[in-house]
């Protein structure tokens, strides 16, 4: 394998101009990119593993870090990981809602979604956000495909309520992922793309619903055997004593989440449901990263850097209730 290891992983453009001269051969397959270094061995075996990366709403929060975030996927990608991108943009949909004069509610950290909505959220979602990313990638070689959870059928939901003390409370068109056909997302993958994928599914019932995106991300990492599900915000983990103690939870078992999970509010809910629901299902390991640090996702994914919250499925002996973050993470 060749690495274009400097440029890629700085997203200068000597990386990504090197994979770009290479694409376009036979069969339209993307092939490794043709330069300059060997890789080492120590990204090797980065090779041929897939991580889902979720994008939150909060972390695109400036122009530069949406192209420092973009830089990264090309650069993992060219590590030869298999990389899919589910984005949200909850802010971006509350800001929209906003000039239109429309409500922007939240039960449990999920949106209300009356149909009013839902034409906003997709219209946010798929026509904004999505374009957004897939050309920022875009800038570094022919990589981004964006497609919806509709698309080809990828994620199936039904309606689901929003639980408020035990009790559930209608919230409108928001989807549980019931079903994920990856197989339209495995062909973009094995041509060397980037899929770009919003949150939004096609209905059991025939409608259109809203997902929200940790928990679409956690879904796919599922589907997809993903190795990792990396999950970008703008804090910088789990912090379990909010607001009050910013202390943040560097490392979690999954017993020890779901005895954490019933005192979470807002966001953090479905994200920490997310990153519990793929750990259980087979992904090795599930992150929740300060995506307003510049190469946080690099760091994490090629050496484990310990920032941020990291889930894993089994406790290890004389685990703390929880460690706090720094103590170092899993490679
Ligand atoms: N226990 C907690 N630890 C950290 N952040 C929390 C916690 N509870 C709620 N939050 C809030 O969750 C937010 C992140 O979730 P969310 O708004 O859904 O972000 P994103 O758009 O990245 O998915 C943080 O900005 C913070 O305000
Ligand atoms: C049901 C639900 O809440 N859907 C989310 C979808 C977007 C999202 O999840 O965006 P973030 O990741 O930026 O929060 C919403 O409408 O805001």
């Amino acid at each position: 394998m060749t690495f274009t290891a400097a440029g890629a992983a700085a997203g200068a453009g000597a990386g990504a101009a090197a994979v770009t001269g290479a694409a376009g051969s036979a069969g339209g397959r993307l092939p490794a990119a043709r330069t300059a270094v060997e890789a080492p061995p120590w990204l090797e075996r980065f090779r041929g593993s897939t991580v889902v990366v979720k994008f939150g709403g909060h972390a695109m929060v400036d122009e530069e870090l949406k192209r420092a975030f973009a830089r990264d996927v090309v650069a993992l990608r060219c590590a030869g990981l298999r990389v899919v991108v589910v984005h949200g943009g909850g802010p971006q949909i509350s800001a929209l809602l906003a000039r239109l004069d429309l409500e922007v509610r939240f039960t449990a950290g999920l949106r209300v979604t009356t149909p009013e909505v839902m034409e906003v959220v997709r219209m946010v979602l798929a026509g904004q956000v999505q374009r957004d990313i897939v050309h920022l990638v875009n800038a570094h070689g022919p990589y981004a495909v964006g497609m919806t959870g509709e698309d080809a059928h990828t994620l199936t939901a039904v309606r689901r309520p929003a639980w408020v003390d035990g009790r559930p409370v209608d919230i409108g068109l928001v989807g549980e992922v019931v079903r994920v056909d990856p197989e339209t997302l495995l062909a973009l993958l094995d041509r060397g793309r980037i899929p770009v994928v919003s949150p939004i599914a096609r209905g059991a019932d025939g409608r259109v619903y809203n997902i929200n995106a940790d928990l679409a991300a956690s879904a796919l990492a599922v589907a997809l055997g993903a190795e990792r599900l990396v999950m970008l915000t703008d804090v910088a983990g789990l912090m379990p004593g909010w607001p009050g103690d910013t202390t943040v939870a560097g490392r979690l078992t999954v017993p020890q989440l779901e005895s954490l999970l019933p005192s979470l509010t807002g966001g953090m809910v479905p994200k920490m449901e997310g990153c519990m629901a793929a750990v259980r299902g087979g992904v090795r390991v599930a992150h929740v990263l300060d995506g307003r640090v510049p190469h946080a996702l690099l760091q994490e994914v090629f050496a484990g850097g310990g920032a941020g919250t990291t889930v894993v499925p089994e406790p290890a002996a004389d685990e703390p209730a929880f460690a706090p973050a720094g103590d170092g993470a899993l490679g």
